[in-house]
């Protein structure tokens, strides 16, 4: 339980590279954060290891499989009605071709480029470490 108990949820999403490229996801009108962009990913699960969600969200919504390698800083943001702990990964790109199971659209993105979307808000910081960090 966060602030005023409120539940936080725990997000682990995925930045998936690729020839120096990364996929960025659009999310749906209908969805949560409706058109914002955000990295793939989902709510972890009982019993799943962080690595294991990532891993079974994004061949859900992407069918496409990846690895996850390294664990950057988790991001807490409070969304008017829920608290959300972001963990982000660096991925390679293992496999598959992208099919939108839930997104609106997707993109391969240069990482000079990351800082011209318009993204949820959780995924500011971890936009500027991943910049930071080099990419
Ligand atoms: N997957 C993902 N979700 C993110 C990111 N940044 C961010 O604020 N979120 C939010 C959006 C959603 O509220 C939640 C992720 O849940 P989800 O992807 O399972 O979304 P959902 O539409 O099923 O959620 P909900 O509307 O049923 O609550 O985290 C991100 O980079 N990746």
């Amino acid at each position: 339980m966060g602030e005023a108990g409120i539940p936080t949820t725990k997000v682990v999403c995925g930045i998936i590279e690729r020839d120096g490229y990364v996929l960025l996801t659009q999310r749906s009108k209908n969805m949560s954060q409706p058109l914002l962009w955000e990295f793939p990913g989902g709510k972890l699960e009982a019993g799943e290891s962080e690595a294991e969600c990532l891993e079974r969200e994004i061949l859900e919504e992407l069918n496409i499989s990846i690895l996850p390698l390294q664990r950057l800083t988790p991001v807490l943001h409070k969304y008017p009605d829920f608290i959300i702990e972001l963990i982000p990964y660096t991925c390679s790109y293992q496999g598959g071709t992208v099919c939108l199971m839930e997104h609106t659209s997707y993109e391969w993105v240069p990482l000079q480029d990351l800082k011209d979307y318009e993204w949820c808000p959780a995924d500011v910081p971890v936009v500027e470490e991943y910049l930071q960090l080099g990419g």
